[in-house]
């Protein structure tokens, strides 16, 4: 019989991805969303429960309706800068929210989790090559609304057998190679998104935070992984926790970074345009440079990213946001000032 996997903001960017390549590797997805952030028009490959989960009813029936085989834990809020400025918003939906997840699980019989946390645990580690054993010293609320998670899987599985993965994502970017969902963010923060509009002449702001860090050309390093790869790692996750893998956690990179201007130059390239941009000071918090290294879900997990060429990113990233733009899904999508 087909599986069913509960999907905690399915809506969203990547949770939408990860259900497309959940049902093609035979899973049921079902999608549980408050639509805060996310699109309806995005809930495609499997049935759609409003809920929130910052109600533990909401949680406890969803999973008596579905009864999962494992559930993937996508619902978060996820602007650093928000978090910084109303830092209750983010405990209360990030981890007060996870808390009600990961104790309904516990309640229905220990069901596996996969959680996304991400690379902002880390802080701004002095290291080239960020392992899964880098100390992690997040430093803002959003961050330590993740970490706090972590921790709360790990303690629910050394005392109740709870089983879980937690996947530390570097920076998603791309979109569905076949247009059927892509990234739109109600507010659009993230570089490569904002690079696409500036040439497209949809934004006029978009800016270059810093170019005196201590790398190659002074703009700063990130390690780009698309967003196919990463529903490919959840996917490979669910079947490795649905056959009895233990509780663990893991990198989800390529173990290359880009800088900015590298990143301009390729969209000016997919493009054939100039990107305008000005010059602005360092982002408060922002690390020079945050490369993974993903040797361990290569070992444990049998993954390897196999469409995060930058060029792919950028090519699949522009389809969706230019040449097939797709107004009905993105018409609530407002760009940040
Ligand atoms: N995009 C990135 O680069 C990145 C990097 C690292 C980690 N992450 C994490 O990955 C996850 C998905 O990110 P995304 O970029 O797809 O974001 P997204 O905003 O597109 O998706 C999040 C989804 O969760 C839903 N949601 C939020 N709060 C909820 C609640 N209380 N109850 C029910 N649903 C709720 C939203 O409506 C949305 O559909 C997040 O947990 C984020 O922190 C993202
Ligand atoms: O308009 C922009 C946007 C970003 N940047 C720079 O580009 C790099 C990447 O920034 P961004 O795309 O915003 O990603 P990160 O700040 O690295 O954070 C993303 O990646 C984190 C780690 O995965 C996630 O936790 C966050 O949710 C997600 O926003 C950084 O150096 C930014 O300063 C600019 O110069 N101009």
């Amino acid at each position: 019989m087909t599986q069913k996997i509960l999907v905690l903001g399915g809506a969203g960017y990547i949770g939408s991805h990860t259900c497309k390549k959940l049902r093609q590797k035979g899973f049921d997805p079902v999608t549980f969303d408050n639509l805060s952030d996310g699109h309806g028009a995005f809930v495609k490959w499997g049935e759609l429960i409003l809920g929130d989960i910052r109600s533990k009813p909401d949680l406890d029936a969803a999973i008596a309706k579905v009864a999962p085989a494992a559930i993937i834990h996508f619902a978060a809020l996820a602007y650093v800068g928000e978090s910084v400025s109303d830092p209750a918003k983010y405990y209360e939906n990030n981890t007060l929210g996870s808390l009600n997840v990961v104790q309904a699980a516990a309640d229905a019989g220990n069901i596996p989790i996969i959680f996304s946390s991400t690379c902002a645990t880390y802080g701004t580690p002095d290291v080239s090559l960020i392992t899964e054993e880098t100390q992690q010293q997040p430093i803002n609320p959003y961050g330590r609304s993740k970490r706090m998670v972590e921790q709360i899987l790990q303690d629910f599985s050394a005392a109740y057998d709870l089983r879980s993965v937690s996947l530390r994502y570097f920076n998603a970017a791309g979109g569905d190679a076949d247009l059927e969902v892509g990234e739109a963010h109600r507010q659009e923060t993230h570089l490569i998104p904002r690079a696409i509009l500036s040439a497209l002449g949809r934004i006029d702001d978009f800016a270059v935070f810093g170019d005196d860090y201590d790398t190659s050309d002074g703009s700063a390093v990130r390690d780009y992984i698309h967003v196919s790869d990463l529903a490919e790692a959840h996917a490979a996750a669910c079947s490795y926790l649905l056959n009895g893998g233990r509780t663990d956690v893991f990198n989800l990179g390529v173990g290359k970074g880009y800088s900015v201007f590298e990143v301009i130059k390729a969209v000016e390239a997919e493009l054939n345009t100039s990107v305008p941009f000005r010059q602005e000071p360092r982002r408060p918090g922002d690390p020079a440079s945050l490369i993974s290294d993903p040797a361990k879900a290569k070992r444990l997990l049998g993954f390897e990213a196999k469409h995060s060429s930058l060029e792919n990113i950028i090519h699949t990233a522009a389809r969706w946001h230019c040449l097939d733009w797709q107004p009905k899904a993105c018409e609530t999508v407002t760009l940040n000032a």
